[in-house]
């Protein structure tokens, strides 16, 4: 058990001087990258001689102290104790809590690493300062790392650790997993900080930051701008990302707000960079410029980031994906990601194939997705369900379950990751975890044309990247008026199956453009009542 003692968490920077630049030092390496907002340092050197760890470890310390800066010493209490720094970082074959305690007082910060339940519960028992979290996602400078838990797997890892009471009689008051700080360790850098501190919070305790900021070792120590990278460090653990979903408890659903989600697209006429499969991509890119925005098909890395410099969204299909493609896939999505361009996951066949799921785990664990479109068994799949048995890309109806089932799963999802659900089926199911609007419109010619599910999401990331403010209506405009359009145009005298149908279709959707409030009414009031289908739950 251990006093209340102030420190910020925020940038922890753990050292390793193997990692430093060519003619970099490390004291004036750390200087920089404290001057850049790191805000407290943990000495790590694992192969220094002990004579020598101490050396440096004065020769630090009498840098960062003048500063207000903690030094810690990774797990050696008797360098500590010979440095008298701020206190240790000690893992779970190091020195124990207790005698680290014993031995360095009960002033000092001691921390301790937390990888799973069991290192958790010993924590909370032992009622350390602060644990490190980790390894989030694999990597090198650990080589003898536990296994990556994932953003999936740090939350429910964080959520767990809410649970924990405290050391009775102690500071943390019996609630010791809601209060004591905690930093995620492994493989963060500038691109995925941002999706883990978003994704770090907890839903359950009023959207309270589960994290008290990040620990960084390469990112920092191998760069040759340590103030810089520090000083976005720091921006970016105490902003809200640009792609956060905005939760309101009111959200305006009128025919007169959904005109605007689309007359946006046509001012705005985003780009939409479509990955997607095979089968869908003429039809996807069709319905794209239907609307007024502007599609482009690219599966090469190296544009990905030029690209996203447009400030459109990006459509993720894994329909006909393979596994040499994943990490094209999650280059993409980190892309969007890093310039706060919605992202619209099409995680077709999750619940098929082992393959599929993987993919599908791998693009939600290390990413921000606004937005995951699928039917109900895939929605099932991407949450983590073993029992989801998929035949092929479709619903199987035998397994389909209640809508309040569906609702059910699709919130659950969507509370997870933070983001907007959409589960197709006979009733469109748009939920970001607390609002939920249901949709039941559309017609059977829908399932009789190829592509026509996938390039849903092509209209969903149009009106994304037109209205980013207003995430979740512009989900819901976009759902109920590609279903809506595919009942009006099966009603056109014209048509008489699905090839017709699927001209019509087009024709029905390119009407949008015009429902603007200022333009001529010519006879396409079918966008007049599209508000009025949306049952709110
Ligand atoms: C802040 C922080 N969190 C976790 C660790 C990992 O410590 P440990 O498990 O002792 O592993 P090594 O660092 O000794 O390899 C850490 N050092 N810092
Ligand atoms: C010390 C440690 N503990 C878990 S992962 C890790 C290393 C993190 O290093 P990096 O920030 O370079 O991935």
């Amino acid at each position: 058990m251990s006093s209340p003692k102030k420190f910020d968490l925020s940038v922890y920077l753990v050292t390793d001087s193997s990692l430093l630049p060519p003619g970099a030092t490390l004291v004036d390496h750390v200087l920089k990258a404290i001057r850049g907002g790191a805000t407290i340092v943990q000495l790590r050197e694992k192969k220094m001689a002990t004579r020598d760890f101490i050396k440096l470890g004065r020769e630090l310390h009498e840098a960062t102290k003048p500063l207000g800066v903690p030094l810690l010493i990774n797990d050696r209490v008797d360098v500590a104790v010979a440095v008298g720094c701020e206190g240790i970082h000690v893992g779970w074959d190091d020195c124990s809590y207790e005698d680290a305690r014993k031995l360095l007082g009960d002033d000092k910060i001691i921390g301790l690493s937390v990888s799973n339940k069991e290192q958790a519960e010993k924590a909370a028992a032992a009622g350390c300062d602060y644990i490190g979290v980790g390894p989030l996602y694999a990597t090198k400078t650990k080589p003898d790392h536990s296994p990556p838990l994932g953003t999936q797997g740090l939350r429910s890892l964080l959520e767990y650790i809410a649970t924990l009471p405290g050391p009775e009689g102690s500071h943390w008051g019996g609630a010791w997993g809601t209060k004591v700080p905690a930093v995620a360790i492994g493989g963060i850098n500038l691109d995925n900080l941002h999706h883990v501190m978003y994704q770090s919070v907890s839903p359950q305790h009023e959207n309270k930051k589960y994290l008290s900021g990040i620990a960084v070792v390469s990112a920092i120590m191998a760069s040759p701008e340590p103030e810089e990278v520090c000083k976005k460090f720091r921006k970016m653990v105490d902003e809200v990302p640009p792609f956060a979903v905005r939760q309101s408890l009111y959200i305006e659903l009128g025919n007169a707000k959904f005109k605007s989600i689309f007359q946006n697209v046509v001012i705005n006429r985003p780009i939409v960079h479509h990955i997607t499969n095979n089968v869908v991509k003429n039809f996807s890119a069709n319905v794209t410029l239907a609307l007024g925005a502007s599609p482009i098909m690219s599966e090469d890395m190296s544009e990905f980031s030029e690209l996203a410099a447009f400030k459109g969204g990006l459509v993720l299909n894994m329909g006909t994906s393979t596994r040499e493609a994943q990490p094209m896939l999650l280059a993409a999505v980190k892309a969007a990601n890093a310039h706060g361009n919605p992202v619209v996951f099409d995680p077709v066949g999750a619940g098929a194939t082992s393959l599929r799921r993987e993919t599908a785990s791998m693009v939600v664990g290390n990413s921000f997705c606004d937005v995951i479109k699928g039917n109900e068994q895939e929605i099932m799949a991407v949450y983590g369900l073993d029992n989801v048995k998929q035949r092929g890309v479709d619903s199987d109806p035998a397994a389909a379950g209640s809508l309040e089932h569906k609702i059910t799963h699709a919130k659950a999802l969507a509370v997870r990751e933070r983001n907007i659900v959409v589960m197709t089926g006979n009733v469109d199911i748009v939920t970001d975890g607390s609002n939920v609007c249901l949709c039941n419109d559309g017609h059977g010619f829908m399932g009789d044309v190829t592509g026509t599910g996938c390039s849903l999401g092509s209209v969903i990331a149009a009106c994304l990247a037109a209205n980013p403010l207003d995430k979740f209506v512009a989900t819901c405009a976009a759902v109920c008026a590609y279903s809506a359009a595919a009942r009006v145009a099966a009603g056109k005298k014209d048509v008489h199956g699905p090839a017709s149908w699927q001209v019509a279709f087009l024709d029905t959707l390119y009407q949008l453009r015009h429902c603007r409030e200022d333009a001529p009414q010519k006879g396409y009031p079918w966008w007049e009542s599209l508000a009025e289908r949306v049952e709110k739950r």
